[in-house]
C-alpha cells in the first residue's frame, strides 16, 4: 500500500531537485552522484507526518537495500533518520521501480555486513565515519 500524504520538499535545493527529477523521469535522469547510482527514499515525517523524499546512495543485495544516515560525516544524524525510527514503512525508488519496504536499523555483525556492502557501493562512507564519533546508522529495507 503506497504511502499517502502531503509532499514536503527538502530545503536542500540540490537534494530536492535530484529527488524530483529522478522521480519524474522514472529514474532516467539525475540518477547518480559522481557516477555512482542513487535511489530515492520516501519517508513519513516523524513530527509533520508529511512525505519527505531523500536521494541516497544505492546499496542493494539480493533484493534488499541498505540506507546509510551518513550526512557526510556530520556530528548529527540527518533528520530523515528520525522519520524511519518513527515510521518504518517507507518507499524506495530504484531506477523505474518503486516499492514499499519496512526499514530496520541494524547493529553488530549484521550492520558490519551491510556497512561493507555500503562502502563498496560508495567508498566515501568509510571516510565519513572517520570524521565523526557517532556510529553512522545503517537501515536494512525489507520488501513489504
Ligand atoms: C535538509 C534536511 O534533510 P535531512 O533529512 O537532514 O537529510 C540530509 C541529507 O541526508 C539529505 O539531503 C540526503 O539526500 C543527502 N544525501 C545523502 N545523505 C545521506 O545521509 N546518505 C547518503 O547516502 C546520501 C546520498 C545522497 C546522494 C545524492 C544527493 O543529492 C544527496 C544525498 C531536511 O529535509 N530538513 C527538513 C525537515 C525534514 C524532516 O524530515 N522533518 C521531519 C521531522 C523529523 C524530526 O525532527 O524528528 C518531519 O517532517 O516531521 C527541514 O529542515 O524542513
Amino acid at each position: 500500500m503506497p504511502l499517502t500524504g502531503e509532499y514536503a520538499p527538502s530545503p536542500s535545493e540540490y537534494a530536492r531537485e535530484q529527488a524530483e527529477t529522478f522521480e519524474a523521469s522514472d529514474g532516467a535522469e539525475r540518477n547518480d552522484l559522481r557516477g555512482k547510482p542513487i535511489v530515492v527514499l520516501t519517508s513519513v515525517g516523524a513530527k509533520s507526518g508529511k512525505l519527505r523524499k531523500t536521494p541516497l546512495m544505492r546499496v542493494e543485495h539480493d533484493g534488499r537495500y541498505a540506507v546509510v544516515a551518513s550526512l557526510g560525516g556530520a556530528p548529527k544524524h540527518p533528520v530523515w533518520y528520525y522519520n524511519l525510527i518513527a515510521h518504518p514503512h517507507v518507499e524506495l525508488q530504484d531506477g523505474d521501480s518503486k516499492h514499499d519496504y519496512d526499514a530496520r536499523e541494524v547493529h553488530g555483525a549484521e550492520r558490519a555486513e551491510w556497512w561493507e556492502r555500503a562502502c563498496e557501493a560508495w567508498p566515501d562512507y568509510a571516510t565519513y565515519q572517520t570524521k565523526t564519533d557517532r556510529v553512522i546508522p545503517v537501515f536494512v529495507l525489507e520488501r513489504r
